[in-house]
């Protein structure tokens, strides 16, 4: 699927102070795995919290078309009834992904040790996004894979029936090629074994041990080492999605940047390769109390209270960029508003995600009157007292640049405008809504 062709320009303005409970939808990240997993289970999963963005609801589209039952029931509330691992049928239409790298790279991973063929499409974005980084290796289990040059989408991928395990060191920290190798490790004998120079989000290895796959991590001499015995019966599950700590980022960062704000962001992920953001804003000086840490789905999760506060800039160590990668767009915003230069390093993955976000960002701050510096692998904001805004910010389809802009406009001097505002639905379908519920002055 993807949003309205039609661009929809949003505009912020600057607003009283942000106060109330700002209910996050679920976790993008688990709302597609859910789905994955409960397809290649058997049995029926019942998921309560899915995330109802565009990118899920594609995963959802996918899912059936591979066989699996896949019904919503509510706001949320959707079940799976699963065809086991290595029971995907072949599907009859191309598999569109819309915007989702997540979505894709998974997808393309769940199928290719199923002897099938399928062709996977996205929007303009994702096609300029890299795939190799996920079909190389599943062309190590032995599928046939055949892309557009470069490595980008359209990709045929024909699934391989008599594939090998594979041990693999990933060229760079991302969950997305970890969890396609895994998922493909499903349907291969033996052990297959996903070596990472350092731990990416860990949801994946978490929900295929709920689903009862057997699956282990450890930190040798090698690195973060996660082997998976292929060919388990993964048996359906109740999964109840806890909320989304990067789309949280954006009202976070929004009470934080807006004088007199204080918010409530009930059930927030604690999961440590998502909190790098937390950890930052707190080195910053921000104002933020977890409470009731408790665990939900298998995830630990708390409730935050975030408050208006004087922050200052920091540098971020390159070592905590995966558990906050979507995150540096927002923390860019929020620096323009600290005392002093916040600097991003090790970021250069940040260039291939919906947009090459270094640029959006820098072009679009500068826009605004911020000063931004960039090299190919860091951003450097230089924060003032007023930001003066004013300026529209480009989102190439990106739904983390829009929101990002749209936080910015609440605390400039004049308003800020985003080109197209539509790829929102991507993520945080409720996003304006929510923020206007808190007071924020966008539409
Ligand atoms: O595995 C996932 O669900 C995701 C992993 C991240 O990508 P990489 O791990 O590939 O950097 C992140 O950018 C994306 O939003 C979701
Ligand atoms: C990069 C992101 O998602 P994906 O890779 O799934 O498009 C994101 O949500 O910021």
């Amino acid at each position: 699927m993807s949003h309205a062709n039609q661009p929809r320009p949003m505009t912020s303005r600057r607003s009283g102070p942000l106060t109330g409970q700002a209910q996050i939808p679920g976790d993008k990240s688990i709302s597609h795995r859910a789905l994955i997993l409960g397809a290649l289970s058997v049995g029926e999963t019942r998921i309560t919290g899915l995330l109802e963005g565009e990118d899920v609801l594609d995963t959802a589209k996918a899912m059936a078309a591979f066989g699996a039952r896949v019904q919503r029931h509510g706001n949320g509330d959707w079940t799976v009834n699963g065809v086991g691992v290595g029971g995907f049928c072949e599907p009859e239409g191309v598999i569109d992904c819309g915007n989702s790298g997540t979505g894709v790279r998974l997808i393309m991973g769940a199928m290719a040790t199923t002897p099938i063929t399928a062709t996977f499409t996205g929007d303009a974005s994702l096609s300029r996004r890299p795939m190799a980084r996920v079909t190389d290796p599943l062309s190590e289990f032995g599928a046939s894979v055949t892309c557009r040059e470069g490595g980008r989408l359209p990709i045929t991928i024909q699934g391989i029936e008599d594939a090998l395990p594979v041990r693999y060191r990933t060229p760079v920290a991302s969950a997305q090629i970890k969890s396609a190798i895994l998922l493909a490790g499903l349907n291969a004998p033996g052990e297959t074994v996903v070596i990472e120079a350092e731990p990416t989000r860990d949801h994946s290895e978490r929900m295929l041990a709920g689903f009862g796959a057997d699956i282990r991590s450890e930190t040798t001499s090698e690195g973060h080492v996660i082997t998976l015995v292929g060919r388990p019966e993964l048996r359906a599950q109740p999964v109840a999605v806890p909320r989304d700590p990067s789309s949280a980022a954006f009202p976070v960062a929004a009470a934080l940047i807006v004088p007199g704000s204080e918010i409530r962001v009930p059930g927030i992920s604690r999961n440590p390769t998502r909190d790098g953001l937390y950890v930052t804003l707190r080195e910053m000086g921000a104002d933020l109390l977890f409470e009731n840490d408790r665990e939900e789905g298998g995830e630990p999760v708390a409730d935050l209270v975030v408050r208006y506060s004087r922050l200052k800039g920091v540098s971020v160590p390159a070592e905590r960029a995966a558990s906050m990668i979507d995150e540096f767009p927002i923390l860019s915003v929020i620096a323009a508003f600290a005392e002093g230069p916040t600097i991003m390093n090790g970021v250069g993955e940040l260039r291939v995600k919906e947009s090459d976000r270094i640029d959006a960002m820098a072009r679009g701050l500068e826009a605004n009157g911020v000063r931004v510096e960039e090299t190919p692998d860091s951003m450097t904001v230089h924060g003032m007292e007023a930001v003066p805004g004013g300026a529209t910010a480009v989102t190439h389809l990106d739904h983390r640049i829009a929101m990002s802009f749209m936080v910015l406009g609440l605390a400039s001097q004049s308003p800020v405008t985003v080109d197209d505002g539509g790829p929102i639905a991507t993520s945080f379908p409720d996003f304006t809504d929510l923020m206007r519920r808190l007071g924020a002055d966008l539409d």
